[in-house]
């Protein structure tokens, strides 16, 4: 898998050269290159951003430099199989299933805005050539698309075959399928007292039915505490 990230501010991405991320670049899972946006200006200034057409606050991010550097870094003929993906605040949810769905992709461009964001045509233009993700980390406000990258570059190489250490790992985290949607139960180790509190006499049973069912009523139980969005009625049906 080839990651490249555009942005003007491409030090974010030096991160990636650390811990399972380090890894997989050094096994050769993920190639990962970064590019600095300003490198396809042409101004003494290298000029990104301009004003809004129509008035409004802040600065929108020039379409030109983003066009030059599609050509040279990904190219000039249309082709489906590179997927771009512009974080955005109006973007569409990035949930589990899109990590997933990305994951078996050979090629992910990742376009970092800022400012205000991007002007349209460059995601009109993208649209037009490769496979397109407008997507959203969740309803709060940040700076620019680069730790929305980050965060996406986690969820979908974790989600590479050979990149995880115990793939059974993923089959039972919170949102993968498996779980039928529910939240994670708590988790315990070692020591079994701890400044007073105790890991629950049933994980330490050696009963393996009785610790499902603990383990199985925990995550409803959590679910509905805190995500009834997630328990849709026939979820809450079958618990
Ligand atoms: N993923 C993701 C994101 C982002 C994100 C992603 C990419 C960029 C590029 C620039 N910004 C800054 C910004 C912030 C707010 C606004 C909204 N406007 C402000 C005044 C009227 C509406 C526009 C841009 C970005 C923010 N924020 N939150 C997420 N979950």
């Amino acid at each position: 898998m080839r990651l490249d990230y555009l942005s003007i501010f491409p030090g974010y991405f030096d991160v990636l050269g650390i811990s399972l991320l380090g890894k997989a670049a050094v096994n050769g899972l993920v190639d990962v290159y970064a590019h600095d946006l300003r490198d396809w200006t042409h101004d003494r200034h290298r000029t990104v951003d301009d004003t809004p057409c129509g008035g409004g606050a802040g600065m929108v991010m020039k379409p030109d430099p983003w066009g030059e550097a599609f050509d040279e870094i990904i190219g000039t003929e249309p082709d489906p199989s590179v997927h771009v993906v512009f974080p955005s605040p109006s973007g569409e949810p990035f949930t589990q299933s899109v990590a997933h769905d990305l994951s078996s992709v050979e090629r992910i461009v990742f376009c970092c805005g800022r400012y205000e964001g991007i002007d349209h045509r460059v995601i009109d233009y993208a649209r037009s050539m490769w496979t397109v993700h407008e997507v959203s980390l969740g309803d709060y406000v940040l700076n620019g698309g680069e730790v929305a990258a980050l965060a996406i570059t986690e969820a979908v190489v974790r989600l590479v075959p050979g990149f995880m250490g115990n793939p059974q790992s993923l089959a039972e985290e919170s949102f993968s399928a498996g779980q039928d949607g529910l939240l994670e139960y708590p988790l315990f180790t070692r020591p079994v007292s701890w400044r007073g509190l105790d890991v629950p006499e049933v994980l330490m049973s050696g009963h393996h039915g009785r610790i499902a069912k603990w383990r199985r009523d925990e995550s409803i139980r959590l679910t509905r505490e805190r995500r009834p969005d997630l328990t849709d009625s026939d979820v809450s049906a079958r618990h």
